[in-house]
């Protein structure tokens, strides 16, 4: 019989997809027969039907076998029932909905990088087994390991711990007397994980320990509304205090932190506390609030990128310390029986101190040395160099700041003949003789007074003077308020090296504030020292959302006249400056000029910059933006009158709020290519921006 042309032309047909025609006639079989000897359908688009149905067989097979295993180990376990873990919901499930769920998982477990990753991101029955549930953690944790190389697991903000609710309670005791190894048996859990409805335990019976238990609870959390709850850390967290039978406990301290897990599968941490012989406390209850600001404190807030030794251990450890701490301290809260606090609520009053608590994940193989010092300076960028600390966070990528040394003062770095010398202030130009503590109490002016039409610059709150400060910002603001100082031959073409020297294009002549100093009769209290005083303000390095790279910003509020930093970097002359940016060097000069053209003729070695790049303080952070900048710079002499070197000061031109970022207006010409101070694409935003204009 002549073979089918239909059957033969299918055959030839998949023959291209390497198909046997005994497998093709096979199919076929099937086909025909579902199909009714349609062979319309079967030859529609190209054999679409028959191609899906070749190719989906092995998969249909191995679908059904795994659904068989799957069943089978279902039937082997005790508890499956109850566990949620997807591989034995898969068949209850329709075919489309399966690798759905698995993405589902692989997500799930790339969402818990942080700290508590292994418990607190799996979806965690009422009573798990314990077998099983470590089978999926580690399932999710190998999930987790190819999706990220070894970390520093930096957690984003609220990572593992999103959506838990917290128990606190106190159970102890006056009669405290030494540290106590605790037996899991022995003493209620401190942090227990499985999702058990959170409730207010009372206190525990008569123990030789104090210790605050921290129960956590764990609601299943849906992939879908893991990144809405990554904004939200704590929201939904809830907290109850049981307060001591007593307020009067030894002081302790807290000593060892145990992590043990029991056949029931809850992971406890005991905590232990010494007490401190012979030392009594009122020992009261913080609130709930307390004690969260001061774990903030502590380490959601300073440990933006969390330390490569971080252990949650480590963070029960800080919270119960924290816990101690408060209690010590405070002396008239009110020991109510229960106080239930919602964590909600108390997030944000501080403006700054809620918002900022992003983390980021940095694959450990990609940090180099000057990353890993950068990651160390995390809680302080200024190495201790400062009254205050000064934290970065990166929100937005995995960069940490790039290298570079923090300077609290500027240094020359080779040829600037700049000199620090008592013997430079004549007693004139100092008001040693006058002065007793504080110049801007004295009814007279002194010689210091010199800055504003021999008055002081600042106000007795150590602001700028707003007659003064208005004056600087319109310069800055208006041309026509302009003094522009030419010099004859300008430092700066002459640095070019060009043949034909361009005509100096003008220096814009700056009043300068003038400080007391060492010379003086007064204090270092004297309200005519503020730039040399330093920083004071809480000021946080951050990465910016919108391209500039990193910028500064203020975790408070600012008011207008207030001093923020001063420019420090090593002090080049113009040459020295010039070699650089010819040498292709990262340099962030800043032309100390605000004198240049008053003299006949400046030599290349007393025409100077700062420049911050390798060796700088925090301004180096500062951003530029055109014309509307919140800070101005202004010149500040301390230490010598010379006016070819000054301090350089930013001092806010307007009342700043909290989150802020703090910009100052470079004065760069972005069409001058040949500028010290490299163009950039202008990304301030600002509606006079010079670059959109241009
Ligand atoms: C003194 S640094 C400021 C800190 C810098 N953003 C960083 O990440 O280290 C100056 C450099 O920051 C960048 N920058 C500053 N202001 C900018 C702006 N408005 N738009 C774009 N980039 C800016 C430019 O690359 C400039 O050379």
């Amino acid at each position: 019989m002549a073979p089918n042309p239909k059957i033969k032309n299918a055959c030839e047909a998949m023959k291209v997809f390497g198909v046997s025609e005994a497998k093709v006639k096979l199919v076929l079989k099937d086909l025909l027969k579902a199909y009714d000897n349609k062979w319309d359908f079967i030859e529609d688009e190209n054999y679409k039907v028959l191609v899906d149905a070749i190719f989906d067989e092995p998969d249909a097979q191995a679908t059904d076998m795994k659904k068989k295993e799957v069943k089978e180990e279902a039937k082997s376990s005790l508890v499956m029932q109850s566990l949620p873990l997807v591989s034995y919901v898969e068949d209850e499930l329709d075919e489309e909905e399966i690798p759905l769920k698995r993405r589902l998982r692989s997500k799930r477990g790339r969402g818990c990088n942080n700290t508590a990753s292994l418990s607190t991101c799996s979806p965690i029955s009422l009573k798990p087994n314990k077998e099983a549930s470590k089978t999926q953690a580690e399932e999710e944790d190998e999930d987790d390991d190819t999706e990220l190389p070894p970390l520093k697991r930096y957690s984003r903000r609220g990572g593992g711990v999103k959506g838990m609710a917290m128990t606190v309670y106190n159970n102890a005791s006056p009669s405290s007397s030494s540290l106590m190894p605790m037996e899991p048996e022995e003493v209620p859990p401190i942090l227990s994980l499985p999702a058990v409805p959170t409730q207010v335990k009372k206190d525990s019976e008569e123990g030789n320990c104090l210790a605050p238990m921290i129960e956590m609870e764990k609601p299943e959390m849906h992939v879908e509304e893991q990144d809405k709850e990554n904004e939200d850390i704590l929201n939904d967290t809830t907290v109850m205090v049981v307060p001591p039978s007593t307020s009067e406990h030894m002081v302790a301290a807290a000593t060892s932190v145990e992590l043990a897990s029991s056949a029931s599968g809850e992971a406890k941490i005991f905590l232990s506390f010494t007490p401190v012989t012979g030392e009594t406390t009122n020992f009261c209850l913080p609130s709930m609030e307390d004690l969260r600001r001061a774990m903030e404190e502590k380490c959601l807030k300073s440990y933006k990128i969390v330390n490569p030794e971080f252990s949650v251990l480590g963070f029960m450890k800080d919270l119960c310390s924290c816990y101690i701490d408060l209690a010590k301290n405070s002396t008239n809260q009110s020991l109510e029986t229960e106080t239930l606090c919602d964590m909600s609520k108390v997030g944000d009053e501080s403006g700054a101190a809620g918002v900022s608590m992003g983390l980021v994940v940095v694959p450990e193989c990609e940090i180099s040395a000057d990353g890993w010092r950068a990651i160390n300076n995390v809680k302080d960028i200024t190495v201790g160099e400062e009254n205050v600390e000064i934290p970065w966070v990166n929100e937005i990528n995995e960069e940490v700041p790039s290298h570079f040394r923090y300077m609290p003062r500027s240094f020359v770095f080779q040829d600037a003949p700049v000199k620090f010398s008592l013997s430079s202030f004549s007693d004139e130009q100092s008001c040693s003789s006058s002065c007793i503590e504080d110049c801007l109490a004295s009814s007279m002016p002194c010689n210091c007074a010199i800055s504003v039409a021999n008055r002081f610059a600042y106000t007795a709150d150590g602001v700028v003077k707003e007659d003064f400060l208005e004056a600087r910002i319109s310069e800055a603001l208006d041309q026509r308020k302009q003094v522009l100082q030419f010099c004859k031959e300008c430092p700066l073409e002459r640095a070019k090296k060009e043949v034909i020297l361009e005509p100096c294009k003008g220096h814009l002549k700056r009043k300068a504030i003038k400080e007391c100093w060492i010379k003086c009769g007064c204090t270092k209290r004297c309200g005519n020292r503020v730039v040399q005083r330093g920083i004071h303000n809480k000021l946080q390095v951050f990465y910016t959302p919108n391209g500039k790279g990193w910028g500064l910003r203020t975790l408070e509020k600012l008011p207008k006249g207030a001093f923020i930093c001063e420019y420090i970097g090593e002090i080049l002359t113009i040459p020295e400056s010039y070699q650089r940016r010819f040498e292709d060097k990262l340099s962030f000069p800043v032309i100390l000029d605000a004198h240049w053209g008053s003299e006949e003729w400046l030599e290349d070695g007393k025409a100077l910059c700062l420049d911050g790049s390798c060796y700088g303080n925090i301004a180096r952070f500062l951003n530029h933006r055109c014309l509307d900048a919140n800070l101005i710079e202004i010149p500040v002499c301390v230490e010598t009158p010379d006016q070819h070197y000054y301090h350089l000061a930013f001092f806010t031109t307007r009342d700043i709020e909290a989150m802020e970022e703090l910009t100052w207006d470079y004065g760069i010409d972005f069409n001058d290519d040949d500028s010290l101070m490299k163009p950039f694409d202008c990304l301030c935003g600002s509606r006079f921006c010079r670059t959109m204009k241009r």
